[in-house]
């Protein structure tokens, strides 16, 4: 599975699962299955194609992959994307509601399990300067 970080002007694009029961109402990265022949990175744009109606470029990995719950036996991982200059503002076309979200907020949202565990990465990207491991 691969997840979309789309950030904009510090915050992150954040979206509310309608379905399946279990998910529903938890909060998530725009995202899905890597298709058969398709790269992670085709997989991100086509995601966000399908789920927000917008063009984004996919950059570099962010954080670790984590499991998913289940047997699944498969991980989540996830790239910084950004939108391509002149596309269409996001747009939940398959989702509840879409919010954009700012380092402070990031953990009152219920996160799926696994999101939850990106959290501090996904901090340390809006807030390039706050990160532990930078000495300045
Ligand atoms: N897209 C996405 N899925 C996530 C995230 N975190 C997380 O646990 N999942 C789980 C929920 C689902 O069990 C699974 C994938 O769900 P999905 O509905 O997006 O994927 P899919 O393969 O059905 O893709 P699609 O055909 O609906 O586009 O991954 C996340 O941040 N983004």
């Amino acid at each position: 599975m691969v997840g979309a970080a789309l950030v904009e002007d510090g915050m992150l694009l954040a979206q509310q699962r309608r379905y399946p029961a279990v998910h529903a109402g938890g909060w998530e990265l725009p995202g899905g299955r890597v298709e058969p022949g398709e790269s992670e990175s085709e997989a991100v744009v086509r995601e966000c194609r399908e789920e927000l109606g917008t063009e984004v470029r996919a950059l570099e990995r962010v954080g670790t992959d984590v499991p998913l719950p289940g047997d699944s036996g498969m991980s989540l991982r996830v790239r910084l994307a950004c939108r391509v200059a002149g596309a269409r503002l996001p747009v939940p076309l398959e989702h509840r509601a879409l919010r954009w979200v700012g380092s402070s907020e990031l953990a009152e949202l219920p996160w799926l399990e696994a999101d939850r565990l990106l959290l501090d990465s996904l901090r340390a990207l809006l807030d390039p300067g706050s990160g532990k491991q930078d000495p300045k």
